[in-house]
């Protein structure tokens, strides 16, 4: 049997991969199958539940009519513990029968700046892991953790291996593979650069279904339904998309057989996604937390911040897209319209706190494009410039311990955004952050669009909360 290593046991994958895997196997290709652990000591309790359940779980699905389906997923047959050193991930990836590594870290793992270098001043993190393997220790970012185990498969001979990326990031595979090598330039293994460039390929891919950190209730609706005290169960919704280059060294899954779209160039479908799907849903978490909602649902309905969202693809998305020079083969208009009747799905009760995390990654890789494409063009962009203008406000009321849950951000220097918020002139200073902005930062454009959204911003957050 074939192997699919995961790093990144997260929602997500289980949600998504997984099920790809388990719907070849259920109609008998049962010649690949997934390991899967974490390279951070977390998720503990869901790692030690799947283990119990031999890596099965429940999945509940939702439809737009909020019909729920269960379907109980197998694909996941050696589920890896964590350990310090990363030995059993390490062998798992030495080992030959491992084709393909896929990783979800989240868009906030990989420390990379709009030119696409790594990022070393900024990410502690990043020239930490560097130290460790410099130290002989094994990494625990995406980089340093392929070192360990890519020095490892090298080692033990096992072997060309094809390098996934299933995280929301523009060209996904390119961008990743291109932090890699730096990472291991800047540890000065010039035969192991040699080795990955020679026997891995790391393919683009456009991921898409919504998976909610799953609640409490997900588990007591699974029990009453089918009877399972399942410990590892989660919901997704129904809709589910990838879109995959076909570019792996080392063979691959019959994907296309269940759905996958295999194609040669992924670009297209990455836009609309980032573009049309994550920043609005980030324009709608970050709106419908300053308006005192829960959920994605609520301000996806609520008319306002709607059309905020619907307004920024409209107005500035779209026609950075789709131009006469380059026609987008995705009728965008429909794809709007579509995402924003998913984000309305009542049923998937997705979290603002969820869709609101990791900012200080999601403005540079989801946001600055259009703002930059629109510089370019000298152009206007008033409605995108909404969006990190919700941020402020959002980063605002974090400064000021009003946010209702605790925010996530590992792109975020906590010191860096508090003295924003405490500049004399925090849209200033929000709009010199380099690591939001680039090349951009403090362009005069820039900064006038974000005062000009910050102004409306607070208007509407007044209006909302009388504060
Ligand atoms: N949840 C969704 O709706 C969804 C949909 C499409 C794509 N994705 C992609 O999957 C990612 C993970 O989402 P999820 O729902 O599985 O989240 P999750 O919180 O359930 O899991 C996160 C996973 O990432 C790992 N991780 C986090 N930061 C890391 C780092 N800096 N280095 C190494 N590992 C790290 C964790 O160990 C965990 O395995 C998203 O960030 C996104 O890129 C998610
Ligand atoms: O925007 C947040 C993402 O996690 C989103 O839920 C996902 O990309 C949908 O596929």
């Amino acid at each position: 049997m074939n192997f699919i290593l995961h790093l990144g046991l997260g929602s997500f994958h289980r949600a998504h991969q997984a099920v790809y895997v388990h719907a070849l196997r259920q109609q008998g290709d049962t010649g690949w199958a997934i390991a899967g652990g974490n390279l951070r000591p977390d998720m503990a309790d869901t790692i030690a539940a799947l283990q119990a359940q031999d890596g099965r779980y429940t999945l509940e699905t939702v439809t737009p009519q909020g019909e729920r389906n269960y379907t109980v997923i197998e694909s996941i047959q050696r589920v890896i513990p964590y350990q310090d050193d990363l030995a059993p991930l390490i062998a798992m990836g030495a080992d030959p029968a491992t084709r393909i590594i896929s990783f979800t870290v989240t868009e906030a793992g990989y420390y990379l700046d709009a030119q696409n270098q790594l990022d070393w001043p900024t990410f502690a993190d990043l020239r930490a892991d560097l130290a460790a393997v410099k130290a002989g220790q094994a990494g625990h970012t995406i980089y340093g953790g392929l070192v360990s185990i890519l020095r490892a498969r090298r080692a033990a001979g096992a072997g060309a291996v094809t390098l996934m990326n299933c995280d929301n990031l523009r060209h996904n595979g390119d961008r990743s593979r291109g932090g890699l090598l730096q990472f291991i330039e800047a540890l000065g293994d010039a035969p192991l650069k040699e080795w990955v460039e020679q026997n891995t390929t790391s393919p683009n891919a456009m991921v898409d279904r919504i998976t909610p950190r799953p609640t409490p209730d997900v588990a007591e609706r699974v029990k009453a339904a089918t009877g399972w005290d399942d410990k590892a169960a989660l919901m997704g919704e129904s809709f589910i998309q990838w879109v995959i280059e076909d570019d792996f060294i080392a063979g691959r899954p019959a994907w296309e057989t269940v759905g996958v779209e295999m194609v040669q160039s992924v670009q297209a479908h990455e836009e609309a996604k980032i573009r049309l799907l994550n920043a609005t849903h980030s324009c709608i978490a970050w709106a419908g937390t300053l308006a005192g909602y829960q959920y994605i649902h609520e301000g996806t309905h609520d008319a306002a911040i709607r059309q905020m969202a619907y307004d920024y693809v409209t107005d500035d998305a779209i026609p950075v897209l789709h131009t006469p020079e380059q026609p987008c083969p995705i009728n965008l208009e429909q794809y709007r319209d579509v995402v924003l009747d998913r984000f309305g799905n009542p049923a998937i009760a997705d979290t603002n706190q969820r869709v609101a995390m990791d900012a200080f990654s999601k403005i540079p890789g989801m946001i600055a494009p259009t703002i930059r494409d629109k510089l370019a063009r000298n152009a206007s962009f008033d409605s995108v410039a909404m969006l990190p203008a919700l941020f402020l406000a959002y980063l605002q009321r974090w400064h000021a311990g009003q946010i209702p849950y605790s925010y996530q951000d590992q792109a975020m220097d906590p010191a860096v955004a508090h003295a924003i918020c405490d500049a004399a002139d925090p849209v200033a200073a929000y709009a010199a952050d380099t690591t939001l902005w680039g090349e951009m930062a403090s362009h005069p454009q820039l900064l006038d669009a974000l005062r000009k959204a910050y102004a409306r911003v607070l208007a509407f957050v007044a209006e909302r909360t009388g504060a």
